[in-house]
């Protein structure tokens, strides 16, 4: 899957991706034969780490360099407020899960490394840290769901992957892609994969993907 420029060299250099897109879990989510008890608990964990994720996309519009910058990550902060939580919820709610119990959910130790590790990319770093630490969630997510969509699934778990597959998301990650293309360009210049600054910034793109591959192990 080629989301703009930046992505496919960054996917390219992270030794995990495969380890993160094409795991046991997602292929038995795609024949159906993923315990419920293990999707749902993936999906208390990941309602967790959704709400992480919008403080760290928030982070984003005020580390933006502009207006339309700001726009981009506002629009992923909407997305997740708003559609992501929403979709867990609505499953949840579905097996008798409240929203209380979803918010009490007590994050495992891949959530806490992961989602801190982004936040931490914010904090210290600087716009284009927070969006290659940023950028495995949410393409690896395109990507996936794009490919299960096109290979073909069961029904029992169509929800998530036509979430994931479908044109609404699929606009949201090439929208994300053209954000990360235009905030390297304008910050490093054509040049960009030459410097420095560039391994440091696929060190980040790396790491967060390690750490995505370490999250499908929590369902078990
Ligand atoms: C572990 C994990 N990784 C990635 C995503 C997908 N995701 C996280 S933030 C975001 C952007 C707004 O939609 C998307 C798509 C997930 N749900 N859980």
């Amino acid at each position: 899957m080629n989301y703009g420029t930046c992505f496919p060299r960054w996917r390219a250099g992270a030794p995990d991706w495969d380890a993160y897109v094409r795991t046991p879990f997602l292929r038995s989510l795609a024949d159906g034969s993923l315990p419920r008890h293990a999707f749902l608990t993936y999906l208390a964990q990941d309602y967790v780490f959704l709400i992480h994720f919008a403080r760290a996309w928030s982070l984003a519009v005020a580390k933006a360099g502009s207006l339309p910058e700001m726009r981009a990550c506002s629009a992923t902060v909407h997305a997740l407020l708003e559609t992501e939580t929403r979709l867990h919820l609505d499953l949840c709610a579905r097996a008798g899960i409240t929203e209380a119990e979803l918010t009490a959910t007590v994050e495992a130790p891949q959530n806490l490394a992961y989602t801190r590790y982004v936040l931490e990319a914010g904090y210290s770093g600087d716009f284009l840290d927070l969006l290659a630490a940023l950028a495995p969630c949410v393409l690896g997510y395109g990507e996936i769901g794009a490919r299960l969509l096109s290979e073909g699934h069961d029904p029992a778990y169509a929800e998530w992957i036509e979430t994931y597959g479908g044109t609404d998301y699929q606009a949201l990650c090439h929208g994300t892609a053209a954000l990360i293309d235009g905030a390297v360009a304008s910050r490093l210049g054509p040049q960009a994969p030459a410097l420095p600054r560039w391994h440091q910034l696929q060190d980040r793109f790396s790491t967060a993907t390690r750490l995505e591959a370490a999250f499908w192990t929590l369902a078990g």
